[in-house]
Protein backbone atom coordinates (compact mmCIF):
# COMPACT_ATOMS: atom_id res chain seq x y z
CA UNK A 1 0.00 0.00 0.00
CA UNK A 2 1.41 3.51 -0.88
CA UNK A 3 2.29 5.05 2.24
CA UNK A 4 1.53 8.57 0.61
CA UNK A 5 -1.93 9.51 -0.99
CA UNK A 6 -1.50 11.64 -3.75
CA UNK A 7 -4.85 13.72 -4.94
CA UNK A 8 -5.39 16.18 -7.24
CA UNK A 9 -8.04 18.82 -6.76
CA UNK A 10 -7.84 20.97 -9.59
CA UNK A 11 -6.95 24.40 -7.96
CA UNK A 12 -4.96 22.38 -5.18
CA UNK A 13 -3.21 19.31 -5.10
CA UNK A 14 -3.14 17.14 -1.76
CA UNK A 15 -0.57 14.62 -0.40
CA UNK A 16 -1.24 12.50 3.15
CA UNK A 17 0.93 10.49 5.00
CA UNK A 18 -0.45 7.19 4.91
CA UNK A 19 0.72 5.23 7.88
CA UNK A 20 -2.04 5.83 10.27
CA UNK A 21 -1.54 2.86 12.60
CA UNK A 22 2.06 3.81 13.30
CA UNK A 23 0.92 7.84 13.84
CA UNK A 24 1.65 8.94 10.11
CA UNK A 25 5.93 8.54 11.20
CA UNK A 26 8.55 9.29 9.00
CA UNK A 27 10.47 5.84 7.45
CA UNK A 28 12.63 5.03 4.38
CA UNK A 29 9.12 4.61 2.13
CA UNK A 30 7.67 7.43 3.13
CA UNK A 31 10.67 9.82 2.16
CA UNK A 32 11.19 7.76 -0.87
CA UNK A 33 7.40 8.22 -2.01
CA UNK A 34 7.41 11.77 -0.91
CA UNK A 35 10.48 12.76 -2.56
CA UNK A 36 8.86 11.14 -5.44
CA UNK A 37 5.47 13.48 -5.53
CA UNK A 38 7.56 16.71 -4.36
CA UNK A 39 10.05 16.33 -8.21
CA UNK A 40 7.06 15.62 -10.10
CA UNK A 41 4.80 18.11 -8.35
CA UNK A 42 7.57 20.58 -8.49
CA UNK A 43 8.39 19.68 -12.50
CA UNK A 44 4.96 20.04 -13.82
CA UNK A 45 2.04 21.10 -12.02
CA UNK A 46 -0.25 24.09 -12.54
CA UNK A 47 -1.89 23.88 -8.98
CA UNK A 48 -1.96 26.85 -7.09
CA UNK A 49 -1.63 25.35 -3.31
CA UNK A 50 -0.24 21.86 -2.35
CA UNK A 51 -1.62 20.66 0.77
CA UNK A 52 0.18 18.28 3.23
CA UNK A 53 -1.79 16.38 6.16
CA UNK A 54 -1.68 13.11 7.74
CA UNK A 55 -4.24 10.41 6.93
CA UNK A 56 -7.01 9.13 9.48
CA UNK A 57 -8.54 11.55 12.50
CA UNK A 58 -5.81 11.44 15.20
CA UNK A 59 -2.23 12.33 13.27
CA UNK A 60 -0.16 14.65 11.27
CA UNK A 61 3.10 12.77 11.75
CA UNK A 62 4.17 11.90 14.86
CA UNK A 63 8.11 12.46 13.43
CA UNK A 64 10.28 9.72 12.94
CA UNK A 65 9.27 5.81 12.98
CA UNK A 66 10.75 4.70 16.10
CA UNK A 67 10.66 0.96 15.82
CA UNK A 68 12.92 1.66 12.31
CA UNK A 69 15.23 3.95 14.27
CA UNK A 70 16.40 1.63 17.00
CA UNK A 71 16.60 -0.94 14.70
CA UNK A 72 19.28 1.21 12.99
CA UNK A 73 20.72 2.34 16.26
CA UNK A 74 24.03 0.15 15.51
CA UNK A 75 24.31 1.18 11.72
CA UNK A 76 25.57 5.11 11.41
CA UNK A 77 25.49 5.01 7.88
CA UNK A 78 21.88 4.02 7.72
CA UNK A 79 20.46 6.91 10.22
CA UNK A 80 23.06 9.08 8.59
CA UNK A 81 21.09 8.94 5.07
CA UNK A 82 17.99 8.50 6.69
CA UNK A 83 18.00 11.78 8.52
CA UNK A 84 20.03 13.75 5.24
CA UNK A 85 16.97 12.25 3.06
CA UNK A 86 14.53 13.76 4.89
CA UNK A 87 16.51 17.23 5.24
CA UNK A 88 16.34 17.19 1.33
CA UNK A 89 12.61 16.32 1.40
CA UNK A 90 12.19 19.36 3.74
CA UNK A 91 14.16 21.77 1.34
CA UNK A 92 12.27 20.78 -1.56
CA UNK A 93 8.82 21.18 0.60
CA UNK A 94 10.20 24.66 1.24
CA UNK A 95 11.26 25.88 -1.87
CA UNK A 96 8.32 24.30 -4.22
CA UNK A 97 7.44 27.55 -6.50
CA UNK A 98 3.76 27.41 -5.03
CA UNK A 99 2.02 28.50 -1.66
CA UNK A 100 2.39 25.10 0.66
CA UNK A 101 -0.15 24.18 3.34
CA UNK A 102 0.64 21.75 6.61
CA UNK A 103 -3.33 20.72 7.63
CA UNK A 104 -2.43 19.43 11.17
CA UNK A 105 -5.24 17.07 11.59
CA UNK A 106 -3.79 15.25 15.07
CA UNK A 107 -0.62 14.44 16.66
CA UNK A 108 2.31 16.84 15.03
CA UNK A 109 5.66 16.12 17.20
CA UNK A 110 9.00 15.87 16.57
CA UNK A 111 9.97 15.65 13.11
CA UNK A 112 6.42 16.26 12.08
CA UNK A 113 6.91 19.68 14.39
CA UNK A 114 9.82 20.20 11.60
CA UNK A 115 7.97 18.74 8.44
CA UNK A 116 5.24 21.59 9.55
CA UNK A 117 7.62 24.50 9.24
CA UNK A 118 8.35 23.39 5.46
CA UNK A 119 5.24 24.64 4.30
CA UNK A 120 4.40 28.57 3.98
CA UNK A 121 1.35 28.04 6.18
CA UNK A 122 0.33 25.63 8.85
CA UNK A 123 -3.47 25.39 9.84
CA UNK A 124 -4.77 23.09 12.54
CA UNK A 125 -7.54 21.06 13.62
CA UNK A 126 -8.40 22.63 17.09
CA UNK A 127 -7.39 19.49 18.84
CA UNK A 128 -4.60 18.48 17.27
CA UNK A 129 -1.32 18.44 20.06
CA UNK A 130 1.31 19.94 18.79
CA UNK A 131 5.26 19.83 19.82
CA UNK A 132 9.29 19.88 19.33
CA UNK A 133 9.48 17.19 21.50
CA UNK A 134 12.87 16.33 20.15
CA UNK A 135 15.22 17.57 23.30
CA UNK A 136 12.77 15.71 25.73
CA UNK A 137 13.75 12.96 24.38
CA UNK A 138 17.32 13.62 24.12
CA UNK A 139 18.08 14.58 20.74
CA UNK A 140 18.27 18.34 18.93
CA UNK A 141 16.15 18.77 15.71
CA UNK A 142 17.58 16.78 13.21
CA UNK A 143 16.02 17.45 9.63
CA UNK A 144 16.81 20.82 9.25
CA UNK A 145 13.72 22.14 10.57
CA UNK A 146 15.24 24.12 13.32
CA UNK A 147 16.94 26.11 10.56
CA UNK A 148 13.75 26.20 8.23
CA UNK A 149 11.98 27.60 11.48
CA UNK A 150 14.81 30.13 12.45
CA UNK A 151 13.60 31.90 8.94
CA UNK A 152 10.40 32.12 9.90
CA UNK A 153 9.93 32.85 13.73
CA UNK A 154 10.39 35.70 15.67
CA UNK A 155 13.84 34.39 18.02
CA UNK A 156 12.30 34.50 21.50
CA UNK A 157 9.15 32.22 20.57
CA UNK A 158 11.65 29.99 18.36
CA UNK A 159 14.04 29.22 21.20
CA UNK A 160 11.14 28.85 23.52
CA UNK A 161 9.76 26.32 21.18
CA UNK A 162 12.42 24.33 20.80
CA UNK A 163 13.93 24.31 24.09
CA UNK A 164 10.61 24.04 26.28
CA UNK A 165 9.85 21.15 24.13
CA UNK A 166 6.51 20.70 25.46
CA UNK A 167 3.35 19.79 24.14
CA UNK A 168 0.85 22.47 23.28
CA UNK A 169 -2.69 23.06 22.48
CA UNK A 170 -3.43 23.77 19.04
CA UNK A 171 -4.36 27.45 20.51
CA UNK A 172 -1.28 27.88 22.54
CA UNK A 173 0.80 26.88 18.90
CA UNK A 174 -1.41 29.54 17.84
CA UNK A 175 -0.93 31.98 20.12
CA UNK A 176 3.32 31.47 19.66
CA UNK A 177 2.49 31.90 16.12
CA UNK A 178 3.42 28.69 14.91
CA UNK A 179 0.06 27.91 13.66
CA UNK A 180 -1.91 30.25 11.72
CA UNK A 181 -5.34 29.10 11.56
CA UNK A 182 -7.31 26.69 13.62
CA UNK A 183 -10.08 24.75 12.24
CA UNK A 184 -12.97 23.40 14.00
CA UNK A 185 -15.98 22.18 12.08
CA UNK A 186 -15.77 20.20 8.57
CA UNK A 187 -12.11 20.03 7.42
CA UNK A 188 -12.17 20.16 3.87
CA UNK A 189 -14.93 22.45 3.95
CA UNK A 190 -12.74 24.93 5.94
CA UNK A 191 -9.53 24.52 4.47
CA UNK A 192 -11.42 25.61 0.92
CA UNK A 193 -12.78 28.67 2.05
CA UNK A 194 -9.32 29.62 3.49
CA UNK A 195 -8.10 29.48 -0.24
CA UNK A 196 -11.08 30.95 -1.05
CA UNK A 197 -9.64 34.19 0.47
CA UNK A 198 -6.97 34.39 -2.00
CA UNK A 199 -8.75 33.34 -4.74
CA UNK A 200 -8.04 36.80 -6.90
CA UNK A 201 -4.64 36.46 -6.95
CA UNK A 202 -2.84 34.40 -9.48
CA UNK A 203 -0.93 31.04 -9.17
CA UNK A 204 2.23 33.07 -11.00
CA UNK A 205 1.58 36.24 -8.81
CA UNK A 206 1.43 34.38 -5.56
CA UNK A 207 4.84 32.11 -7.07
CA UNK A 208 6.36 35.52 -7.44
CA UNK A 209 6.17 35.73 -3.83
CA UNK A 210 7.87 32.83 -3.15
CA UNK A 211 10.38 32.73 -5.54
CA UNK A 212 11.00 36.89 -3.58
CA UNK A 213 12.01 33.98 -0.24
CA UNK A 214 13.23 30.72 -1.90
CA UNK A 215 16.01 33.75 -3.24
CA UNK A 216 17.10 35.24 0.15
CA UNK A 217 17.07 31.09 1.63
CA UNK A 218 19.51 30.48 -1.84
CA UNK A 219 21.45 33.39 -1.14
CA UNK A 220 22.27 32.57 2.54
CA UNK A 221 22.66 29.22 1.91
CA UNK A 222 20.32 27.57 3.45
CA UNK A 223 20.51 24.15 1.99
CA UNK A 224 23.94 24.03 4.12
CA UNK A 225 22.60 25.01 7.14
CA UNK A 226 19.99 22.69 7.23
CA UNK A 227 22.65 19.95 6.49
CA UNK A 228 24.93 21.27 8.90
CA UNK A 229 21.86 20.66 11.60
CA UNK A 230 21.95 17.27 10.54
CA UNK A 231 25.69 16.45 10.99
CA UNK A 232 25.32 18.19 14.54
CA UNK A 233 22.28 16.11 15.59
CA UNK A 234 23.54 12.78 14.35
CA UNK A 235 25.76 12.15 17.54
CA UNK A 236 22.73 12.89 19.44
CA UNK A 237 21.14 9.82 17.98
CA UNK A 238 22.91 7.97 19.70
CA UNK A 239 23.54 8.76 23.20
CA UNK A 240 21.91 6.39 25.81
CA UNK A 241 19.36 9.03 27.02
CA UNK A 242 18.02 9.08 23.24
CA UNK A 243 18.06 5.28 22.85
CA UNK A 244 16.59 4.94 26.11
CA UNK A 245 13.49 6.97 25.90
CA UNK A 246 12.77 5.06 22.12
CA UNK A 247 13.45 1.86 23.85
CA UNK A 248 10.80 3.19 26.63
CA UNK A 249 8.24 4.16 24.22
CA UNK A 250 8.37 1.02 22.43
CA UNK A 251 8.03 -1.33 25.40
CA UNK A 252 4.81 0.58 26.23
C1 LIG B 1 13.65 14.55 14.04
C2 LIG B 1 13.23 13.13 14.09
C3 LIG B 1 13.15 12.61 15.50
C4 LIG B 1 11.76 12.68 16.05
O1 LIG B 1 10.80 12.73 15.33
S1 LIG B 1 11.59 12.69 17.73
C5 LIG B 1 9.84 12.42 17.99
C6 LIG B 1 9.45 10.98 17.87
N1 LIG B 1 8.05 10.84 18.16
C7 LIG B 1 7.53 10.52 19.35
O2 LIG B 1 8.26 10.35 20.33
C8 LIG B 1 6.05 10.31 19.42
C9 LIG B 1 5.74 8.87 19.73
N2 LIG B 1 4.29 8.66 19.90
C10 LIG B 1 3.64 8.93 21.01
O3 LIG B 1 4.16 9.45 21.98
C11 LIG B 1 2.19 8.52 21.06
O4 LIG B 1 1.97 7.56 20.04
C12 LIG B 1 1.20 9.69 20.85
C13 LIG B 1 1.52 10.48 19.60
C14 LIG B 1 1.26 10.61 22.09
C15 LIG B 1 -0.24 9.14 20.69
O5 LIG B 1 -0.56 8.32 21.76
P1 LIG B 1 -1.85 7.36 21.65
O6 LIG B 1 -3.03 8.17 21.19
O7 LIG B 1 -1.94 6.65 22.96
O8 LIG B 1 -1.54 6.37 20.47
P2 LIG B 1 -0.49 5.16 20.46
O9 LIG B 1 0.75 5.53 21.22
O10 LIG B 1 -1.17 3.90 20.84
O11 LIG B 1 -0.10 5.15 18.90
C16 LIG B 1 -0.84 4.45 17.92
C17 LIG B 1 0.12 3.52 17.20
O12 LIG B 1 1.06 4.32 16.50
C18 LIG B 1 2.38 3.95 16.87
N3 LIG B 1 3.24 5.14 16.84
C19 LIG B 1 2.93 6.40 17.22
N4 LIG B 1 3.95 7.21 17.02
C20 LIG B 1 4.94 6.46 16.48
C21 LIG B 1 6.26 6.75 16.03
N5 LIG B 1 6.76 8.00 16.08
N6 LIG B 1 6.99 5.74 15.53
C22 LIG B 1 6.49 4.49 15.45
N7 LIG B 1 5.25 4.15 15.85
C23 LIG B 1 4.49 5.15 16.34
C24 LIG B 1 2.25 3.38 18.30
O13 LIG B 1 3.34 2.53 18.60
C25 LIG B 1 0.93 2.62 18.15
O14 LIG B 1 1.19 1.42 17.45
P3 LIG B 1 0.64 0.02 18.02
O15 LIG B 1 -0.85 0.18 18.06
O16 LIG B 1 1.24 -0.14 19.38
O17 LIG B 1 1.12 -0.99 17.00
Amino acid sequence: MSKILYTNHGEYEKLLINKPDKGNSIDFEVIKELNHYLTAIKQSSKSKYLILSGAGENFFCTGGDLHKILSYKDDRDKLEEYNFLMCEVLYKLLTLPKQTIAYLNGYTLGGGCELASACDIRIAKSTAKIGFIQGKLGVPTSWGGGTILKEKLQYDKWFTLLTEANIYSAFQAQKIGFVHELIKGKKVDEIEQYLSRSKEVSFEVTSTYKQIAIEKWEQSALFDRMKKEVSNALPHWFSEAHLKNIENFIKK
